[in-house]
């Protein structure tokens, strides 16, 4: 039975987990100083100064800090604080205000941050948004000390607690205490705010953007938090307690399991071996990569290294990315696609003409091949670090086997440069193609001849062959990964590269579908590249398959008529396996 007082809230499953305890309600300062005149400036000045320099000296122990527990990745973003204790249109500002108008370095402080954060929320670009959340927790920072507070007490939490919080700042995150922190629940902030991504690689269950609600929760109150879902409830019942408890041991000893199978290889139950690998969008994805086990990465998708800033990377920016990937993995296959911008993914400084139909327009190797100047400056970069691992380049969107032709001109004439300038460049890079657009499955035959590998992009090849556009929600029953339409030209892609002795994988959704697994199985896909998180349950699932029963079953799939029909035919099929 239901407890009157029982509550239920949603919000978005930032980390997944299940947290069961009661509340700390971290309660966030929202101090508004007085516009006060002050009488000696100098002083106020050199006031204001020692706070900054107190607040510098913080973040640096919380940098090194961050550096220990997760990765100098993550603690990145408090170089960025520290850069901000350090810009002329913040600090100076302040100073000015405190200098000339004999204003109070508390009011200046608040004056000038609020108009940062007014103007980066105004912002059209969800990058530039996130910078708020940066400006405010430094400016937070700076309010503490000017006032001799301490900021947030999240490092002083020493009990088993869910932490409850109207947001959490980068600095917070970073200081909870995993030990006491059992997972954490905020009124505001998105699956891509620091404190999301943070709680990700820390192992923590968060629930981001749970409403105003939450404001309610006070300390002391019981919560169960599942993270799967997305939901609080506040105030359980004995025998939502009990279920939950139970749920709880079933999922820690699941995780146990998968944990146990970081460093094995991936081999069905009949001993075929395949491989696994993650997707990733940056420099900070790795540490999740390699803490889920991913035997190399499979798509690295590097538009997004172009993305959110105001002008082109240079060569020597991505060189210096693509090594340190490269490096990280050590001796990995790392695959790394050329940029593949325009569709919904645009870069604003590039100023490209509108299209009436973007995703059928001038994208990826299409822009690459007319923007040759932007196209070579990568694949100089790409060249350069291939020294410092195994580097396979991708090309996106290959429609026709000319495209390719000519991007791999360009890649030789940016090799044979580089080697006259002296510059090693590895001998071994293979050179593979996306196969996303329905001409290229169709054509595989002919692009096997001439691609060392192909990886299917199923989010784009379902959109292209459905004709129905992967962001719309309304011909989203259109999008079926399972339909036999899709499968058939999957098998084609296979069975192509096969007689050409070229191995086939997948970076799309769909390779970390569970459902979808045992069927790619059986028709022989070698490769399947994931988000980091899908790696170890299709590990765990692969070797509970046998590869030569779902080959065998392959052309009954293939001949059923709805994708209802194969769900049905796989779920059926793996309960019985698993029995
Ligand atoms: C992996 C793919 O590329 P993206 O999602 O980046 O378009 C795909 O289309 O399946
Ligand atoms: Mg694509």
């Amino acid at each position: 039975m239901t407890n009157k007082t029982t509550k239920r809230l949603s919000g978005i499953a930032a980390s997944p987990g299940i947290a069961i305890a009661k509340a700390f309600r971290l309660r966030q300062d929202h101090y508004v100083p007085a516009d006060g005149a002050i009488a000696d400036p100098v002083a106020e000045a050199e006031r204001f100064r020692e706070a900054a320099a107190v607040a510098k000296a913080e973040l640096e122990a919380i940098r090194a800090m961050t550096e220990r527990k997760i990765g100098a990745a993550k603690a990145e973003i408090f170089e960025a604080h520290l850069l901000l204790l350090e810009d002329p249109d913040l600090i100076d500002a302040i100073l000015e205000k405190i200098g000339q108008e004999s204003m109070n370095a508390e009011y200046a402080l608040h004056e000038t941050a609020q108009g940062f954060i007014d103007l980066l929320l105004s912002m059209d670009n969800e990058l530039l948004r996130a910078r708020a959340a940066d400006v405010r927790d430094v400016s937070g920072r700076l309010m503490s000390r000017l006032r001799g507070v301490s900021y947030a007490a999240v490092s002083a939490i020493s009990e088993p607690c869910v932490l409850v919080a109207e947001d959490l700042t980068p600095s917070d995150t970073a200081q909870l205490n995993p030990d006491y922190v059992l997972g954490f629940v905020t009124e505001i902030g998105s699956r891509t705010s620091h404190s999301a991504i943070m709680a990700r690689s820390l192992e923590i269950p968060a629930i981001v953007g749970a409403g105003t609600e939450a404001a309610d929760i006070e300390t002391g109150t019981m919560i169960i938090m599942d993270a799967e879902q997305g939901s609080v409830i506040v105030e359980p019942s004995d025998e939502e307690l009990t279920a939950y408890q139970a749920r709880k041991v079933e999922y820690d000893r699941r995780k146990d399991e998968l944990r146990k199978l970081m460093d094995q290889p991936t081999v069905s139950q009949d001993g075929h071996r395949v491989e696994l690998a993650a997707n990733i969008g940056s420099v900070e994805d790795l540490q999740k990569v390699l803490a889920n086990g991913a035997e190399g990465i499979g798509l690295f998708r590097t538009e997004f290294l172009y993305m959110g800033r105001a002008a082109l990377p240079s060569e020597e920016e991505q060189f210096h990315v693509y090594k340190h990937v490269l490096e990280r993995m050590e001796g990995k296959p790392v695959v790394i696609r050329t940029l593949d911008i325009g569709g919904d993914k645009e870069l604003p400084y590039m100023k490209l003409p509108a299209e009436s139909n973007p995703f059928l327009g001038l994208r990826a190797i299409r822009l690459c091949l007319d923007r040759q100047e932007l196209f070579r400056t990568q694949l100089r970069a790409l060249l350069r670090a291939s020294v410092h691992g195994q580097l396979k380049i991708m090309f996106p969107m290959i429609a026709v086997a000319a495209e390719l032709r000519e991007a791999k001109r360009l890649l030789r004439e940016e090799k044979e440069k580089l080697l006259r300038e002296g510059v090693p460049v590895s001998e071994s890079i293979e050179v593979g193609i996306m196969v996303e657009v329905p001409a290229a499955a169709l054509a595989a035959d002919m692009l096997a001849k001439e691609a060392d590998f192909f990886s299917i992009g199923t989010n784009d090849l379902i959109q292209y062959t459905m004709a129905a556009d992967r962001m719309n929600e309304n011909v989203a029953y259109l999008y079926q990964p399972c339909h036999p339409s899709i499968l058939r030209l999957i098998r084609m892609v296979i069975q192509a590269a096969a007689k050409e002795g070229k191995w086939v994988g997948m970076c799309g959704e769909m390779a970390g579908d569970q459902t979808a697994i045992p069927v790619l199985l059986g028709m022989g896909l070698h490769e399947f590249s994931m988000s980091a998180s899908s790696i170890l349950p299709a590990r765990a699932l692969i070797k509970r398959l046998s590869q030569r029963d779902w080959a065998a079953h392959t052309e009954q799939i293939l001949s059923m008529d709805s994708q209802e029909s194969i769900h049905a035919f796989v779920n059926q099929q793996t309960r019985s396996d698993f029995a």
